[in-house]
């Protein structure tokens, strides 16, 4: 697979099926980690970073505030808040990582820290210590909270 490849394909997730991946990572984080809090990359670690929280009995959460992707267009990245600290003993949760920029960015300030996204592309993967399932490079993902049902035609027609 083309790992530059732009984006040609969707993989639709439900809340449900969001649920679902981010308690599977609950449960492979459980093997190896008993963390003393979160950290939520927002806005896209928010959901799953709650999740996690709820299914580690973890209730000290902090966030980590970037943005680098205008729809489905990466910018600049931009840090609104950081965190003190290298993040030893704490886990960070992100929805997902592509290029890796952000993962990049976030390891670099919490270099001791576990970080662990539900979705993971391969350009991105080795970046992440843990996640649940490979999407391919040209694929976006859709969250829930940036989609609602709506009419679409057939594969078929829609193809080259
Ligand atoms: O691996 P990358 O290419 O850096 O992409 C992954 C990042 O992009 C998205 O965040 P975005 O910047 O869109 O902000 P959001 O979380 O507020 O949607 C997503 O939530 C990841 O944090
Ligand atoms: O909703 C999203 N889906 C994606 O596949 C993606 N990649 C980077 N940022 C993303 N946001
Ligand atoms: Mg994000």
């Amino acid at each position: 697979m083309n790992e530059s490849a732009a984006p040609n394909k969707t993989f639709p997730v439900s809340w449900e099926e969001l649920h679902r991946h981010s308690k599977a990572l609950a449960w492979r984080l459980l093997e190896t980690l008993n963390p003393v809090g979160i950290v939520a990359v927002t806005r896209g670690g928010l959901v799953p970073a709650a999740i996690v929280a709820r299914e580690l009995d973890v209730r000290l959460i902090d966030t980590l505030c970037i943005a680098s992707y205008d729809d489905q267009k990466q910018g600049d990245l931009t840090v609104l808040k950081g965190i003190e600290g290298d993040g030893e003993g704490w886990l960070i949760v992100d929805d997902l990582v592509d290029t890796g920029k952000t993962a990049r960015a976030v390891r670099a300030m919490l270099p001791k820290a576990h970080f662990a996204t539900v979705y993971a592309k391969p350009a991105g993967r080795p970046l992440v210590d843990s996640f649940v399932t490979e999407v391919s490079q040209d694929t976006w993902i859709l969250f829930p909270w940036d989609t609602e049902p709506m009419s679409v035609p057939p594969i078929v027609s829609r193809k080259g």
